[in-house]
């Protein structure tokens, strides 16, 4: 498959990072706005669902997941993020990281999801851990950025962020804060 994207070693082949996708003051916006609103604690970290609420177990996204149009607040990023899906995303998740949460390896559920997943961080940074067989790649996720996932670096590749509190990279040790990301997708839907 082609791939809008492909950069550097320390990504898998088919993941970008976009630096300061967001400007400090969009940052603390997106983050006021989650706030404002009742986040669901019915995984270990805290999430709240935008658009439809897919079922984990089903791995299908059936019409009864649509829960309503994305928020108007989302619309900024959702506009800029159109050059990266080809189209507006319809399916946000936001989840919530406390120091020492993480989210365990995995690959965003293809029969759900179209090839492009892109993760905005906010608030602070962590690292995102690849993995494809025996190999793997450490990513620092910066605050404002935006990591793209499209290609090999989506379907074959597993992600996660290790549940612990500080990272380090390049011997130097980074002290995880509260944590928010915005995940953005397209679904694909069945009857
Ligand atoms: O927090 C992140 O940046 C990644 C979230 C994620 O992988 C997911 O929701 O599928
Ligand atoms: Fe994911």
């Amino acid at each position: 498959m082609n791939t809008l994207f492909d950069m550097g070693d320390d990504l898998p082949p088919g993941a970008a990072i976009l630096p300061e996708f967001v400007a400090p003051s969009e940052e603390v916006a997106l983050a006021q706005a989650l706030d404002a609103l009742a986040w669901s604690t019915e995984l270990k970290r805290r999430v709240q669902h935008f658009g439809y609420r897919y079922d984990y177990k089903a791995r299908a996204v059936t019409p009864d997941a649509y829960i309503g149009p994305l928020p108007d607040w989302l619309d900024d990023v959702t506009e800029k993020l159109q050059v990266v899906f080809g189209e507006k995303p319809d399916q946000v998740i936001a989840n919530e990281y406390l120091p020492g949460q993480g989210i365990s390896a995995h690959i965003d559920c293809p029969p759900c999801f179209g090839e492009t997943i892109v993760s905005l961080s906010l608030l602070s940074s962590c690292e995102m851990i690849f993995r494809r067989g025996e190999a793997k790649r450490a990513v620092l996720l910066d605050p404002r950025s935006a990591l793209i996932m499209q290609g090999s670096a989506r379907y074959d590749w597993t992600h996660e962020i290790p549940a612990r509190k500080s990272d380090s990279v390049a011997g130097a040790k980074i002290s995880r804060q509260r944590r928010i990301s915005l995940t953005f997708r397209r679904t694909i839907r069945v009857a």
